[in-house]
């Protein structure tokens, strides 16, 4: 495991002192590594640049993800390819390329739930997602389908935006039977994506993933949930309160989807009141930057360093610097909240966002991991004392999430080909400051 950003000895694996925790980890003692469960539909996105008119020819509402039929998809295909529109084709999948994005940071394992075509020809869509796919996720659990795995029509257009047409083939056939218990029990989260209620017909992939909450609520694994697309989210607010109020300790969503669930436009009161809902908040809003909420106990708060924030929860920032824990276990919780505007303003161009949320949901899940590496392998360490769920500050995984989003922003492709420099050019701007 590789840990998120440079750490100071004196809570890292400390080498210097000669003292019973430096000895047994300086000897040959194995370390336990944890892993990250996520689930899926099996997703190829076929990128496209394309004008406005076409979204409205085919009737695609810009900046959703929206699921076609087949004959349209066809139709669509046929269209953008004809047309020398394509200008890239790899594996996709929002919680695929969370998975992928974790392993390349953390380099180390995750797990992914989904389906995988039994039938792959070197070239096929099946094949580029496994070649496109870091070898640190485990593709073991995948379950194998009769048929093609789905596919995103990712169209850009001028402005950067991204639309989606998702050609859904078997990518929902994952069965509740496939879940394996101990995968889950054992993991240090299980993260899915509301996509996964997207289902109909001879779908399952819905059973499967509220068989796998149900162990991971049963066995306190952190349910980390992405959620996806605006207008899922409008069409049944009350729902997805009470599913994340029941199931769901850690949301990620971006501002959009925020409002769509408790109904504020402004990020920053959308974490406030998604607090009511999860325990640990991850907003992004784009060009506004993102911002984190949690609880931590009185007890364990610690004031920032930085100066205190204007916003609609005036000096919101002021216990930044402490690190969250599931309010159940604090006796005396109270709210934190942390901001960063983009790394050094966001990148000189963007050509298309596609990701940059997923990314930032992988820095976070990588701090969660660090955590659970950290406390199995130095339990002694001061560190613990606080039943924090993440290894870090709200305010350093700010920083962190919003340098990955950065780096998969500048790279124009959900899925980061590499991991984070061990230093930055620009000091000043470095996250781990
Ligand atoms: N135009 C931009 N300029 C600078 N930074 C940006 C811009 N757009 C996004 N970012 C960075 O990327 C992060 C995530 O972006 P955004 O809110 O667009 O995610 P998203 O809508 O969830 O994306 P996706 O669903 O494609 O993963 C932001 O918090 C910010 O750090
Ligand atoms: O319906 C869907 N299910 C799963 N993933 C999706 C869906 N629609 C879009 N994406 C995925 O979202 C990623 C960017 O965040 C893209 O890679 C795309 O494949």
């Amino acid at each position: 495991m590789r840990f998120p950003g440079r750490r100071k000895h004196k809570h890292y694996f400390p080498v210097d002192k000669k003292d019973p925790l430096t000895k047994k980890l300086t000897t040959d003692v194995e370390l336990k590594h944890p892993y990250v469960v996520g689930m899926d539909q099996t997703i190829v996105d076929i990128e496209a640049h394309v004008p406005e008119s076409l979204l409205a020819e085919f009737k695609l509402t810009k900046g959703l993800s929206q699921l076609v039929p087949s004959e349209i998809a066809e139709a669509l295909y046929q269209y953008i390819d004809a047309n020398n529109l394509i200008v890239d084709q790899h594996a996709g999948g929002t919680i695929g390329n969370t998975m992928h994005n974790y392993s390349v940071l953390a380099d180390d394992r995750s797990v992914l739930y989904g389906v995988m075509s039994q039938n792959i020809k070197v070239g096929n869509y099946a094949y580029q997602y496994l070649c496109n796919t870091s070898s640190k996720v485990d593709l073991q659990h995948l379950q194998p389908v009769d048929g093609a795995i789905g596919r995103a029509f990712t169209l850009i257009t001028e402005d950067g935006e991204r639309t989606f047409a998702i050609d859904s083939g078997k990518m929902n056939r994952l069965t509740p039977d496939f879940i394996d218990e101990e995968l889950i029990k054992n993991s240090c989260a299980f993260v899915i994506s509301a996509y996964f209620t997207r289902c109909s017909g001879e779908d399952t992939l819905d059973k499967a993933a509220l068989k796998a909450i149900e162990y991971a609520n049963k066995h306190k694994v952190p349910v980390v949930l992405t959620l996806g697309t605006r207008f899922m989210i409008d069409e049944k607010p009350q729902w997805w309160r009470d599913f994340i109020k029941q199931h769901v300790q850690v949301l990620a969503m971006n501002e959009e989807e925020a409002e769509a669930l408790v109904g504020h436009s402004d990020p920053l009161l959308a974490a406030e009141a998604a607090l009511d809902l999860a325990d640990l908040v991850l907003c992004t809003a784009g060009p506004l930057g993102l911002y984190m909420a949690g609880f931590t106990d009185e007890t364990f708060k610690r004031d920032t360093r930085y100066p205190l924030l204007p916003g609609s929860i005036p000096e919101f920032n002021r216990y930044e610097y402490s690190r969250p824990l599931l309010k159940s276990l604090c006796s005396n919780p109270i709210k934190i909240y942390s901001h960063i505007a983009p790394y050094m303003g966001g990148p000189d161009k963007i050509k298309n966002t596609n990701g940059a949320g997923d990314g930032a949901l992988a820095a976070v899940l990588h701090d969660i991991a660090s955590n659970a590496y950290h406390s199995t392998n130095v339990p002694e360490s001061s560190k613990h004392t606080v039943p924090a769920i993440t290894y870090s500050s709200l305010s350093q995984m700010c920083k962190y999430a919003n340098r990955v989003s950065f780096e998969v922003l500048s790279q124009s492709s959900p899925r980061l080909s590499k991991g984070l420099p061990e230093r930055e050019d620009s000091l000043e701007q470095a996250y781990w400051h």
